[in-house]
């Protein structure tokens, strides 16, 4: 008899993971979600074989109950669940961006005879709904598990087996330090864009031309400041403690480079960023982090029409998918830029090779 699956939360990462346990496990995926919509979609794109009426109804038998609500969601439902009948030896993980209120209240699943284990798949992406969601999201990307001292090594392991399919590194960190790393990488820097967003929000009521110049860098530094407000509300609540931490530092930072600039001190501010530019130029390029990087190729294009549909068909003749496509320069006679968006470094390799086969200039920043 196949084995069960319980997704609660039928959105981009809820999606993402049945996909992904689906590519290596002959199982039957049962799904819930709030939104009837979603349900709806899920079972006809094949991400869920069935889809249950309830909480209740769903856990029933199933052998591994996933969370991937948003983060108060999961913290009440995972609480929810513990009057119900659940299967004993059943495993049950959630995919939250914060781990240590969840864990908490998964407390009350202790004496149910089944293993509760914090998950965090720290990849993803602006989009939201199943209908983005993709087996390969979490490829490469750190998957955190917090498991409470004494669990059994044993779910943890055959978590990690169900897991397989998101070809994604496992790690393992207690729910604190989760909290407070990935309030320092992924967490504050969501407050801090959406910071710098607001302050060229407020110049442009003095100055509307700041808008167009920021049309370019400034966007694309501050481009996770378009992810879900809900989400990131959810996320700011629940940790609390960890970003009211990182804000006093930040703040006493701020202090210091005011200083510097106050006092015209070039040696201490070229220190400064020298500093910041050998920490950065030495973290690894390679791993997909909570905030994913960009395999970004640059080409040289001249200004003739049909050339964006030149390269683009060069890269479809091998076969390589673009993530996005974008025009930097466009004046009349001059050579413009196209930036071309792969989803891995292979892609963006593969596409370089063949565009300087076609004589196209290309390079990577
Ligand atoms: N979006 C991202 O990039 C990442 C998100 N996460 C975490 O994954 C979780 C889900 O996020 P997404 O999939 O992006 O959101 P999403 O908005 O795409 O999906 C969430 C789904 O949960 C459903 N839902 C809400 N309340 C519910 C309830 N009471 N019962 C059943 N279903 C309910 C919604 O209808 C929606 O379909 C969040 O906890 C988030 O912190 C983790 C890693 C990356
Ligand atoms: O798309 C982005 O910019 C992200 O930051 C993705 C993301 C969002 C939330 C997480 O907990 C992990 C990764």
């Amino acid at each position: 008899m196949k084995r069960t699956v319980f997704v609660v939360g039928l959105g981009l990462i809820g999606g993402s993971i049945a996909l992904a346990i689906r590519k290596e496990h002959d199982v039957h995926i049962r799904g819930y979600d709030i939104s009837g919509e979603q349900l709806k979609v899920a079972l006809s794109l094949k991400v869920i074989d069935e889809a249950a009426t309830s909480l209740r109804e769903g856990v029933e038998g199933a052998d591994l109950i996933i969370f991937a609500t948003p983060v108060l969601k999961t913290e009440q439902l995972v609480e929810e669940i513990a009057q119900f009948s659940l299967k004993t030896g059943a495993i049950v993980t959630d995919v939250g961006s914060t781990k240590v209120r969840i864990v908490g209240k998964a407390k009350h699943l202790q004496d149910k005879k089944v293993t509760f284990i914090g998950g965090h798949p720290m990849a993803g992406s602006h989009k939201s709904g199943v209908e983005a969601a993709r087996s390969h999201l979490f490829e490469n990307a750190f998957y955190i598990l917090t498991p409470a001292e004494g669990t059994d090594v044993r779910a943890v392991i055959q978590l990690q087996n169900w897991l397989k399919g998101t070809k994604a590194t496992f790690i393992e960190l207690s729910a604190e330090q989760h909290d407070r790393l990935a309030g320092a990488i992924s967490h504050f820097p969501h407050v801090i864009a959406a910071s710098l967003v607001h302050q060229i929000a407020k110049i442009e009521g003095e100055d509307p031309l700041v808008s167009r110049l920021a049309a370019g860098g400034f966007r694309d530094i501050t481009r996770i400041a378009s992810s879900n407000p809900a989400m990131w509300r959810d996320i700011l609540l629940h940790n609390k403690d960890s970003l009211l931490q990182l804000l006093e530092g930040w703040t006493r930072e701020m202090e210091c480079v005011k200083a510097l600039i106050e006092e015209e001190s070039g040696e201490a501010i070229f220190t400064y960023f020298q500093e910041a530019k050998d920490f950065r130029d030495g973290l690894p390029v390679r791993k997909k982090g909570a905030i994913p990087s960009f395999y970004d190729l640059f080409v040289d294009v001249p200004d003739h029409p049909g050339v964006i549909s030149d390269v683009t068909g060069i890269l479809a003749q091998h076969q390589i998918s673009l993530t996005n496509i974008r025009i930097l320069e466009t004046r009349e006679d001059i050579m413009g830029v196209l930036r071309l968006s792969f989803r891995s470094e292979e892609d963006r390799e593969r596409a370089q090779i063949h565009l300087q086969q076609e004589m196209y200039d290309t390079y990577i920043l």
